[in-house]
C-alpha cells in the first residue's frame, strides 16, 4: 500500500512528531510505502511530493513546525454538491497518477470535514488531529495546544512583572478561534486575575468591576482574552483581509479591550497580542508524545482498514472513532468550566 500524507490549516506542534511516528510504524512495521505531499493540496494538484521513509524523518520529534509544509489551499476545484462522484474524480485521477491508495490528513475541524468528505465518496482515509486551539471533537485534546499554553503561561508570567511593577493593568489576547481553550488554560496556569473567552461574552462594565477589585486589594489585573472573544452586545474584532480559505482573520481584540478598561478604571492599561509565537518552535514532551502515538494508531488503522475513522485521545488511550464524532461541531469551552473560574475573577 502507498500512503500520501498532507497536512492542511494552521500549523500546530507535534505535526512533524506524527509524521515521524506515522512512517516509523507504517513504512518500518507494516512495509508501507509513504510520500508526504508539500504545502497541503497545492503539492497534491502540482505534484510535489516526497518519499516518506525512516531516513526522511530522522530527528524531527523534537521540530516545530512541520517539514512539509501547510497551507489552506482548498482540496476541490469547487464546492462538493450532490454529485460527490463527479466532484471526486480529479482527485482520483492524482491519486492513481501518483500511485497512491489512501490518504492520512493531519488537520484539524476543516482538514476532517474535508477528510469526511473523501471517505463518504469512498476515498480510504484516516485523520490525524492536530490543532493549538483544541476545537476538534472527537478527542480529548490535539497536540499543539499543550505547546500554546505553555507559551502564552510564560507570557502571562512575563507580562506579570513587567505590570506590577507599573501598577497596570495587562492584557493579553491569545489565539483559539471561536473557542477558548487556550485562554482558559493558560489563564488558570498563570493565575490571570481575568480570563475572556468566545463562548461567554462579558460586558465592559464587569470586566472594569474586577479589575478595580484587583487593585483594591494592592494588585495588578493579568486579563487574558481569547482573539474570538466578543463584549456583551458586541461583534468579534477582525483584522484587513481573509485567510487562504477566505474567512476574516480574528485578532486585536486585546487593543479594543485595553483603551476601554483604561477609560472604565482609570488604570493604565497595556495590550499585547501574542500571535503566532504560540505556534512556534518546539513541541511540549507531551504534544511530542501525544503526536507521535496519534501518528502510530493512524498506521495500525491502515493497516487493518479502518478508514474513515481519525486517531483520537480518549483518556490516556488514543483510539480511532468515526469522522463523523469530530467534524460538524466545534468543541467549545462547556459553561461549567468556564462558570468555575469565573468564580474567582477579580
Ligand atoms: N467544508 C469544506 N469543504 C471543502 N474544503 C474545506 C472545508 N472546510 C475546510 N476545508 C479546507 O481545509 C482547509 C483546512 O481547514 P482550516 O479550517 O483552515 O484548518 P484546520 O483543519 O486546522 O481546522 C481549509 O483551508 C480549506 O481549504
Ligand atoms: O495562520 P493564520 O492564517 O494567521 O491563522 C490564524 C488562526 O490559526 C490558528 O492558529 C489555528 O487554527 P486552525 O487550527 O483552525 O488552523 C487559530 O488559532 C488562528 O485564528
Ligand atoms: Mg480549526
Amino acid at each position: 500500500m502507498r500512503i500520501g500524507v498532507l497536512c492542511s490549516g494552521g500549523d500546530s506542534p507535534g505535526m512533524n512528531a506524527a509524521i515521524r511516528g506515522a512512517v516509523l510504524r507504517g513504512v518500518d512495521v507494516h512495509g508501507f510505502e509513504m510520500v508526504g505531499f508539500m504545502d497541503g493540496w497545492r503539492g497534491f494538484h502540482e505534484g510535489d511530493l516526497i518519499e516518506l521513509d525512516r531516513t526522511a524523518v530522522r530527528g524531527l520529534s523534537p521540530l516545530g513546525g512541520v517539514v512539509l509544509g501547510t497551507s489552506r489551499v482548498p482540496p476541490f476545484e469547487a464546492p462538493i454538491g450532490d454529485d460527490v462522484e463527479a466532484g471526486l474524480a480529479p482527485i482520483e485521477a492524482k491519486m492513481e497518477q501518483y500511485g497512491i491508495d489512501a490518504f492520512m490528513l493531519i488537520g484539524g475541524n476543516g482538514t476532517q470535514t474535508v477528510a469526511q468528505i473523501l471517505s463518504g465518496g469512498g476515498i480510504p482515509v484516516i485523520g490525524l488531529p492536530k490543532t493549538i486551539d483544541n476545537d476538534l471533537s472527537g478527542t480529548d485534546f490535539t497536540f499543539g495546544f499543550d505547546t500554546a499554553v505553555s507559551i502564552a503561561a510564560e507570557a502571562i508570567d512575563r507580562l506579570r512583572t513587567t505590570g506590577d511593577s507599573h501598577r497596570r493593568c495587562m492584557v493579553l489576547e491569545v489565539m483559539g478561534r471561536d473557542a477558548g481553550w487556550i485562554a482558559l488554560h493558560a489563564g488558570m496556569a498563570g493565575g490571570a486575575q481575568v480570563s475572556l473567552i468566545p463562548e461567554r461574552p462579558e460586558s465592559i462594565e464587569q470586566v472594569s468591576e474586577w479589575v478595580l477589585s484587583v487593585r483594591d486589594r494592592g494588585r495588578s489585573s493579568l486579563v487574558v482574552v481569547a482573539e474570538g472573544f466578543k463584549l456583551k452586545g458586541g461583534e468579534s474584532v477582525v483584522r484587513d483581509g481573509l485567510d487562504g480559505y477566505g474567512r476574516p482573520r480574528l485578532g486585536g481584540v486585546a487593543e479594543t479591550l485595553a483603551p476601554l478598561i483604561e477609560q472604565h478604571t482609570g488604570i493604565e492599561t497595556r495590550a499585547t497580542v501574542l500571535g503566532h509565537v504560540q505556534r512556534g518552535g518546539s513541541p511540549t514532551a507531551f504534544d511530542r508524545v501525544l503526536a507521535t502515538r496519534t501518528g502510530m494508531a493512524a498506521a495500525d488503522a491502515a493497516r487493518s482498514g479502518q478508514w474513515g475513522t481519525m486517531a483520537a485521545l480518549k483518556g490516556d488511550r488514543v483510539e480511532m472513532v468515526p469522522l463523523e464524532e469530530a467534524v460538524g461541531r466545534l468543541k467549545t469551552v462547556p459553561v461549567a468550566r468556564y462558570e468555575e473560574v469565573r468564580l474567582n475573577f477579580g
